[in-house]
């Protein structure tokens, strides 16, 4: 069998989602280590006043493509954007671009999907499943088509604790879902969506659900690969260690913390994130197109999680609002109180700060779509799956020693305390853009926020004397109770501990 990089030379991709994050990762891989691939044929549309090719110039000029670009300056030439609206019948793709493709492609990499969790289901519908579908029709039509490789997630199933790697039945007949919504507003839509989506959390981990069938339906006519991805973080090595480039997942809670601003959030204490970076579901997505050249199957990955606070304190962001200082609990009333105290206590007196001084108050609204965000995340962060992902095991047992190199995707070689660490330094650098030369500065900033602190709770005490116990002899009597017992109780401690040495 060909290598892997053997396998993509003179072949033509088409990639859907390549302006995503997993996108422009799968793209510069594909360009780095399989140089002699034919063309990327992307899917693009115009968004927010720019045309398609002023998008896919903009994300070429990206740090993500700097080795690429001094190793072959002329890499662009090999991009060859087409445009798409997903959402469009047809993908809205002109009927000369249908035929162009139909010629030419071998792989189909198909990532596009919208992945947020307060979608509407109508939207999310016809982007992950119907475009899907479209996207199927399309690739029957190519000639030369060898792989059809789908990104699903592994919470397609979050609904069950136990995840096998096959395509369990969908919640419902897509075709009959998509039918009975076509005549309805959107009112309606949201307000029986809850009994729609029934045991899952959200409107993405149903439609891609719903995708993961649509997908299989058509096993016997394409050869289908789909990629079970769980929580997609900054890159472990490739590019280069720590780059991201949005606040998805994790990100967000790394750099809400960071600023100070998250410090407490719902998680269980005993499982940890399934994180997984994306540079290794990158080598997994392209060894995945390679094998199902051959034979159909699906896979997914694994879970980790480690010390973060400490790596936000060595790697301080910018003007934090507070330091650093985040816990999780999985009790519900205990995180309830500390949103109070830690979240909207300081809110609250940031932003009478604020009024004093003549300006807007800000700080409540920030924490308010802070825990609509973590709020959403609560169902990923609060459980604990098993995954079997023995297809994974099979899929690097095939692969030859120089692509288990080049195309790595065993985590079990993963530093995690240092990977995180460079996912928190990659939050600083690529998705807030701030200079690792403000380090000093922004530890001076902790420092002052410390000193704020230790002033505020000596305040507080003096206040609380004041009120309380100068006012009131129970009060008093209390408080010499307490001071007497820790003396008596410091006494015990000294004496014990001389007798013992
Ligand atoms: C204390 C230690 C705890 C450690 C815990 C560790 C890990 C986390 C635990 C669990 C994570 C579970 C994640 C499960 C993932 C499942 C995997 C998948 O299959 S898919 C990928 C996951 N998808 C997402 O994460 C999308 C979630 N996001 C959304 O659904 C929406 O963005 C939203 C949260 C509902 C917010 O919607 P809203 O309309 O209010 O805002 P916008 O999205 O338009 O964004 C506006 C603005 O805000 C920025 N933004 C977005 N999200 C965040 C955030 N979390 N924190 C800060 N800022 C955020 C966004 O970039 C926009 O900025 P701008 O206007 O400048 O463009
Ligand atoms: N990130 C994660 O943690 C995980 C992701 N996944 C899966 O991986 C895949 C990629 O995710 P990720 O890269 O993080 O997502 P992103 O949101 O970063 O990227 C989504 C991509 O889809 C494209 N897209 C969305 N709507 C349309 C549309 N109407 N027409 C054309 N293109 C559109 C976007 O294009 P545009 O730039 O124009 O918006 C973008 O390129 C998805 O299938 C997701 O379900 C699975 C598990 C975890």
């Amino acid at each position: 069998m060909a290598s892997i990089t053997e396998y993509y030379a003179g072949k033509s991709v088409l990639i859907t989602g390549a302006t995503g994050f997993m996108g422009k990762v799968l793209v510069e891989k594909l360009l780095w280590s399989c140089p002699d691939v034919k063309a990327l044929y992307i899917l693009v549309r115009p968004k927010a006043g720019q045309t398609m090719e002023q998008r896919v110039s903009h994300m070429m000029k990206c740090k993500l493509f700097d080795r690429v670009r001094e190793a072959n300056p002329d890499f662009h030439k090999k991009i060859i954007p087409i445009s798409s609206e997903l959402t469009q019948p047809g993908l809205s793709i002109s009927p000369e671009d249908v035929e162009k493709l139909s010629a030419c492609i071998n792989i189909v990499f198909h990532c596009a999907a919208t992945i947020r969790f307060d979608e509407p289901l109508k939207h999310a519908l016809q982007l992950n499943v119907i475009a899907t579908q479209e996207l199927l029709s399309l690739a029957q039509r190519m000639h030369h088509l060898e792989a059809f490789i789908h990104i699903s997630t592994a919470y397609a199933n979050c609904n069950r604790k136990h995840i096998d790697e096959v395509i369990y039945p969908p919640p419902v007949e897509p075709k009959k879902l998509i039918e009975s919504l076509e005549w309805m507003d959107d009112g309606i839509v949201q307000d029986i969506t809850p009994r729609l989506i029934g045991d899952r959390p959200n409107t993405y981990t149903y439609t891609k659900a719903l995708a993961e069938y649509v997908v299989q339906q058509e096993q016997d006519k394409l050869n289908i690969g789909i990629i079970r991805p769980s929580i997609v973080g900054a890159s472990w090595q490739e590019p280069f260690p720590g780059w991201i480039d949005n606040f998805n997942g994790p990100s967000g809670v790394f750099i809400a913390a960071g600023k100070g601003i998250l410090r407490t959030m719902r998680a269980n204490n005993d499982a940890v994130a399934d994180l997984i970076p994306v540079d290794v579901v990158v080598n997994l997505t392209l060894a995945v197109g390679w094998y199902t050249a051959v034979k159909t199957y699906c896979l997914y990955p694994f879970k980790a999680f480690s010390k973060l606070v400490l790596c936000l304190k060595r790697n301080p962001l910018e003007q934090a609002f507070r330091r650093p200082n985040a816990n999780i609990t999985s009790n519900y009333l205990i995180n309830q109180y500390w949103i109070l105290v830690s979240h909207k206590f300081p809110a609250l007196i940031y932003d009478l700060f604020l009024r004093l001084c003549g300006q807007k108050p800000q700080m409540m609204r920030i924490f308010n779509r802070l825990h609509k965000a973590i709020g959403l995340l609560e169902y990923f962060s609060s459980q604990d799956w098993e995954w079997n992902s023995d297809n994974i095991s099979m899929l690097m047992s095939q692969l030859t020693p120089e692509d288990r190199t080049m195309f790595n995707f065993d985590v079990r070689q993963l530093n995690w305390p240092e990977y995180i660490e460079n996912y928190c330094i990659g939050t600083k650098k690529y998705v807030l853009n701030e200079d690792m030369s403000d380090i000093p500065a922004a530890r001076q900033h902790l420092r002052k926020l410390r000193n704020i602190r230790y002033t505020f709770n000596t305040l507080l005490v003096v206040f609380i004397w004041r009120v309380f116990i100068a006012r009131s002899q129970m009060a008093r009597n209390i408080w010499y109770f307490v001071v007497n017992l820790c003396f008596k109780f410091l006494s015990y401690f000294r004496a014990s501990s001389t007798l013992t040495n």
